[in-house]
């Protein structure tokens, strides 16, 4: 049994299920039944014990059950009991009565805010929904590995979050501006590219750590699935962006987005194997790619401090150095990593994916995956807690 590991968790109204109680033990889990039995909604329980949306990116008042009849969902809760080597925490989290379009997020009661859930668990969840992650919108790209550089980088989160709320007030400033037919306040505009320059230097450096810190893992990593060439793309000098802020106002203001910042950076990534871009990469490919990247997170966040991001000669800048000190800082803290792996196993030759069983048993990764058919998980046997699962509804277990 892991020490660090998730015990119980407890679903109310939660989405297909009224009431579920599970002891998972620390234990991984396969989860499997037929489609649209509740085993991602089971997964989706686990992710809101985390700041953000969960792995659905859905609004909070859609997580309610809600039967047919019903014009809305109703108020949820769901509520997980964590060891933390030989102490317990309890996490809970459901719809805020005064507004269901909120939630509160209890710590042993105590009523904190949502990313303090990070001091006790991180999530890393791959699912369907990313299949398509390297065809898509940068955008996407973007908020995913943002995802996993604050999962390591607590602050990273809001320094994102202050960087957009500047982007828009900006922008808004240039558009009324440009429509209006008229120069923006200038004075107002350079307080917020200050702020944009502060922030965007801050969230650069994060990506830059991280993106080191993950490479570091999958070099260090021999799995079976494919390496994976990370890179950041779009990345500025700090000292270019007051300058590029200014010169791109009236650009802006006539198209309306803001065309120049590290907010326009993507992660770029290259199947080492076959010197090839992701995109180009077969969709069995692409997955494996993403185990690999995913994996190379789970190992980082499992090991506090893996993956020193920098050699001896060099000399990082002061936000660089700031990242830093937050991700070694925070790694004496590290919460153990939860896996979350939504019909991934399907995907998989028998060889990858027993090769993927054996990485997260030996990685020491408490997972949850999912799957149709029971005959996946084969290789889960003695290592694993089973569970069927239809209509919402726990049928059998494994052990
Ligand atoms: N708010 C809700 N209230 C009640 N039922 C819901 C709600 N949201 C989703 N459901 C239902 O939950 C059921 C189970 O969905 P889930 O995505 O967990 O299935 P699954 O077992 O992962 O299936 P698949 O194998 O197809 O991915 C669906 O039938 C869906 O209609």
């Amino acid at each position: 049994m892991l020490k660090h590991a998730l015990q119980h968790l407890s679903l109310t109204e939660f989405r297909s299920y009224e009431r579920l109680d599970f002891a998972i033990a620390g234990r991984s889990v396969y989860l499997y039944g037929p489609n649209g039995a509740g085993k991602t909604n089971l997964l989706e329980a686990i992710s809101v014990l985390g700041p953000g949306r969960g792995l659905r990116g859905a609004a909070f008042a859609d997580l309610g059950r809600r039967l047919p009849d019903e014009a809305r969902g109703r108020a949820w809760g769901v509520a997980a009991r964590f060891h933390e080597g030989e102490d317990e925490v309890h996490l809970g989290t459901g719809s805020d009565p005064r507004d269901l379009n909120k939630r509160i997020v209890r710590i042993d009661g105590e009523t904190v805010t949502a990313s303090r859930l990070l001091e006790h668990v991180r999530q890393i969840w791959l699912t369907p929904l990313q299949d398509r992650l390297f065809l898509e919108a940068r955008s996407e790209r973007l908020r995913f590995f943002d995802r996993l550089v604050y999962a390591a980088d607590h602050g990273h989160a809001a320094t994102v979050s202050a960087y957009e709320k500047a982007l828009r007030e900006r922008l808004k400033l240039l558009t009324e501006a440009f429509s209006g037919g008229r120069p923006a306040d200038d004075a107002w505009l350079t307080l917020l590219e200050q702020k944009l320059t502060e922030t965007g230097a801050q969230m650069m450096a994060a990506r830059i750590a991280a993106l080191a810190a993950l490479q570091a893992e999958i070099e260090g990593h021999q799995g079976a699935f494919p390496k994976a060439d990370l890179s950041l793309t779009g990345l500025i000098a700090e000292g270019d962006l007051p300058e590029g802020y200014r010169r791109a106002r009236s650009r802006d203001g006539a198209a309306g987005r803001s065309l120049f910042g590290p907010h326009r950076m993507d992660l770029a990534v290259v199947h080492r194997e076959k010197n090839r871009p992701a995109a180009d990469c077969s969709t069995g490919e692409q997955k494996a790619l993403l185990l690999n990247i995913i994996l190379g997170q789970g190992a980082r966040l499992a090991t506090p401090n893996g993956g020193t991001p920098f050699g001896k000669g060099d000399r990082p800048s002061e936000p660089m150095r700031g990242a830093m000190r937050r991700l070694s800082s925070q790694g004496e803290t590290l919460s153990q990593p939860i896996l979350l792996l939504d019909e991934v196993a399907a995907h998989l030759d028998p060889l990858r994916r027993h090769a993927l069983f054996d990485e997260t048993h030996a990685l020491g990764l408490q997972t949850v995956f999912t799957g149709t058919d029971l005959g996946l998980f084969d290789g889960l046997k003695n290592r694993a807690l089973g569970v069927r699962i239809e209509g919402g509804q726990f049928i059998e277990f494994i052990e």
